[in-house]
């Protein structure tokens, strides 16, 4: 953080501040700091080093006197106008050169307006002020009471008073969360003196995952989730893919390629032998999605941007990426939409050059997939095109078809006319005022806003971070736990880097968040909720036994059950007490384990049809304390879920594993992490491939061409979605790709297109494959054990 040049502490380097710190220590200390808070940095140990930019402070903020003392010189912002008028004087104090800190260093943070805050953390501290006579600035002393507990009562009163003066005393409150007192004294004679009660700065709950939830996930049961019942046209792209064709299919948006493409895989490598599948896709999100690799890593061209002979040169001496090549029966590639055609072309003549196949893609058959009326080729150069201009399009996929049934929203037929009008760039009036009509608030549902999706990264995670700071309660963060088997540490990092799952999770109880995977038909991946608690697998286990269904659940029942449990866990039990004393008995003897209160709020929600009610809810609440203490501790988010069905749904999200595998299964980079993501806001890029129940869409900002039509198709229906700055101009389609879509056959047509190519297939597939084979030996063998092969097949 370099807050240097800048006349005052912004907000924004507050939040810069955070993240020096964590340089120093690997956890990231958290400080709810509000709007209008005043803020006073304290640095201890301060010395003159070498100035690391990250480190250096405003002159004007502060200036260090000698070690463990620092001073205050000027007004930072408005809000230290409390200080300025009584103790602390405005003079310019200029750094002959850059000071640099041990990052040893407090935020301090004050509400600038009295007991705003206390009232609701029940700490109102006093303050009291002596009005400096002088004009020095005071110094704070840092060492006197520094390491005083935190202080919990609901008022304090500085523990020294204040020395007297000749000054009118000023008293005022402040709101200080976690209060640590220092003593800040003008050196002066007159030692007026000012009591600061300052904040720690909270360490955050760190939650970091380890390779034992890595095996735990392996060694869990497969979860059963139902599979969707593909369509009949899904399934007939499947029996053309099964029969070794070359195949593109699309779709508009919705029409489940993705789901036809995770079982199209599926199904492929049960029938190919391992290792010669290939699974790749555009952009690393997309791939992970498919669980593949980028084309480009896959493919082992790098950047792809030299010539054809250099890139088969670089493949032959990566023996890994070589016999990958030469293995190869199929290879998958999703998102084409995004895939350059001039790669598609340099990928043809390599696969026929290495394999030594003047086929297409040198007799290996490619499935490809994606919508061209979405995102357009991510290229560096000018003369990016899209893949069906490539000049092999052709050849390598002669099937072509289009799915027609759209599932997405397919509850509001009158939503798909209007997303086919802006597919097609052009907006018809009646459609144009019907836009114009979403262009107002939705009903927070649950107290789930939409989400906003956004064009850029940036402005999804300023968003996003926004408000989860204005949440006041406590950040929990969660660490993933990374591995990869690559050598190369910085490529596993840069396949991390494009998973949707962050390295780190930061919630709060109140989040918004997002499933990023699917779990069943209708909690999938972009279902949104909302954290309502973190609690143990064990308690939740529990709630899920007295909600619901289960609420009238004899409490004998549930008692023995937690028995059960708590001696399953390796705990002893008083079996002298009745059943329902041991438990709680048990639970005081315990490791004092602060169960905080909102842990129970979940527990609202349980209803009782019982006369007795609260009485039996008080016991079930002693129940569930009990079993919390005895739990190992580990808490998890518990997130009330929207499902596609218009129901919400309560679910424990435990880790997931992602991962990006290479052809033979074997995972190239992976990470353990939740299947979560903030999702107050959500880019364009990443929702693509997603289903979004509620969306804010603004459309001021779209730059790209197939980014509105991205943005707009991820909701189900009108009644979900809000539009603002509608603009038909906006909506832009490439000519052609509008030219190319009339030429693509229905499924239909594609099966009867099939078949009389099958028929007149030239050669016999069994001599095609065995050239091939024969060819990709060759490959492998050094140039005399050819000539001898060869003379003795002569
Ligand atoms: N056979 C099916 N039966 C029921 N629902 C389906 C079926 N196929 C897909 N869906 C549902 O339709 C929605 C869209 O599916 P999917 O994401 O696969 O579409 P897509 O064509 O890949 O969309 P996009 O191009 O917008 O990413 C999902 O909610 C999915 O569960």
């Amino acid at each position: 953080m370099s807050v240097l040049g800048r006349p005052v502490l912004s907000q924004a380097d507050i939040e810069a501040l955070e993240v020096s710190f964590t340089d120093d220590d690997k956890s990231e200390p958290s400080f709810d700091i509000d709007d209008d808070d005043l803020i006073l940095l304290t640095l201890k140990n301060v010395h003159r080093s070498p100035l690391r930019k990250e480190q250096a402070l405003h002159p004007s903020i502060l200036e260090t006197q000698r070690s463990e003392k620092i001073t205050i010189t000027q007004t930072p912002s408005p809000d230290w106008h409390l200080f300025e008028t009584t103790c602390i004087k405005k003079r310019k104090i200029h750094f002959p050169d850059p000071v640099s800190f041990d990052i040893e260093a407090q935020i301090s943070t004050f509400s600038s307006s009295p007991i705003k805050a206390d009232k609701k953390n029940n700490k109102v501290i006093e303050k009291q002020l002596t009005e400096p006579a002088s004009k020095e600035s005071p110094v704070i002393d840092l060492t006197s009471n520094e390491d005083k507990p935190e202080l919990t009562t609901s008022t304090q009163k500085p523990s020294t008073p204040p020395r007297s003066t000749s000054a009118p005393v000023v008293t005022t409150s402040i709101g200080v969360r976690n209060i640590h007192t220092v003593t800040a004294s003008n050196a002066q004679p007159l030692n007026s003196r000012i009591h600061l009660l300052t904040q720690i700065p909270k360490r955050p709950d760190v939650f970091q995952f380890t390779q034992k939830d890595s095996q735990e996930i392996d060694d869990a049961q497969p979860k059963l989730v139902k599979p969707l019942v593909l369509s009949l046209e899904q399934e007939k792209v499947i029996q053309l893919a099964k029969q070794g064709l070359g195949i593109f299919y699309t779709g508009s948006a919705g029409t489940g390629k993705s789901v036809l493409l995770r079982n199209l895989i599926k199904e492929l490598k049960e029938i190919h032998p391992q290792g010669t599948v290939g699974v790749a896709a555009s952009t690393g999100l997309a791939a992970c999605n498919i669980g593949g690799q980028t084309l480009h890593s896959f493919t082992g061209i790098g950047l792809g941007d030299a010539d054809v002979t250099k890139l088969l040169t670089k493949i032959r001496r990566n023996k890994k990426v070589r016999s990958r090549w030469l293995d190869l029966e199929v290879l998958i590639i999703d998102e084409i939409s995004m895939i350059d055609g001039n790669l598609l072309d340099k990928l043809n003549l390599i696969a026929q050059r290495l394999r030594k196949n003047k086929k297409p893609f040198g007799g290996i058959q490619l499935i490809v997939c994606g919508d061209f009326y979405q995102l357009p080729p991510v290229s560096k150069t000018q003369s990016a095109k899209f893949a069906f201009e490539a000049d092999c399009w052709d050849e390598v996929v002669p099937i072509t078809l289009k799915l027609s049934k759209i599932f997405r929203q397919r509850g509001d037929l009158e939503f798909i006319d209007m997303l086919n009008e802006v597919r097609n760039g052009r907006i018809s009036p009646r459609v144009e005022a019907e836009f114009q009509k979403l262009n107002r608030p939705l009903p927070v549902d649950q107290g789930i806003t939409p989400t906003e999706l956004y064009p850029t990264r940036e402005e999804v995670e300023r968003s996003n971070k926004r408000r989860l700071d204005s949440i006041p309660n406590e950040p929990l963060i969660f660490k993933s736990y990374d591995t990869g088997s690559l050598k190369d540490e910085e490529q596993i990092q840069h396949m991390l880097s494009n998973f949707m799952a962050p390295k780190t999770l930061t919630l709060k109880k109140g989040a918004q968040v997002m499933m990023i995977k699917n779990v069943d038909a209708t909690l999938v991946n972009g279902s949104v909720g909302k954290v309502l608690d973190f609690i143990d697998p064990d308690t939740y286990l529990f709630y899920k036994k007295v909600s619901g269904e289960n609420s009238e659940l004899e409490l004998d029942t549930i008692e023995q059950e937690i028995e059960a449990k708590i001696l399953s866990n390796g705990k002893k039990l008083d079996a002298s007490l009745k059943p329902s004393e041991k438990l709680i008995s048990n639970a005081s003897n315990l490791a004092k384990l602060d169960l905080d209160d909102s842990v129970f709020s979940f527990m609202k929600c349980i209803k009782s049809k019982k006369k007795t009610v609260s009485e039996d809810l008080r016991r079930k609440l002693e129940l569930i304390n009990t079993l919390y203490k005895n739990s190992s501790g580990r808490r998890l988010p518990l997130v009330r879920f929207l499902t596609t069905d218009g129901e919400t749904r309560d679910v424990l999200v435990e880790p997931e594993q992602f991962s990006i595998n290479d052809i033979d299964e074997k995972p190239l980079a992976s990470r353990v992490q939740l299947p979560l993501i903030l999702a107050w806001s959500l880019s364009i890029h990443k929702s693509q491939g997603q289903t979004l129940n509620h969306a804010r869409i603004d459309l001021r900002r779209v730059f790209e061409a197939g980014q509105a039509y991205v943005a707009l198709s991820r909701a189900t229906s009108r009644k979900g979605i809000q539009v603002l700055n509608f603009n038909k101009e906006k909506i832009r389609t490439n000519p052609q790709v509008e030219m190319f879509y009339q030429k693509i056959y229905t499924v239909d047509d594609a099966v009867e297109k099939a078949k009389i190519q099958q028929k007149q297939k030239p050669l016999d597939d069994a001599s095609a494959h065995n050239e091939a084979k024969e060819n990709s030996n060759y490959e492998r063998m050094a140039p005399n054990d050819i000539i001898k092969h060869l003379t003795r097949r002569r």
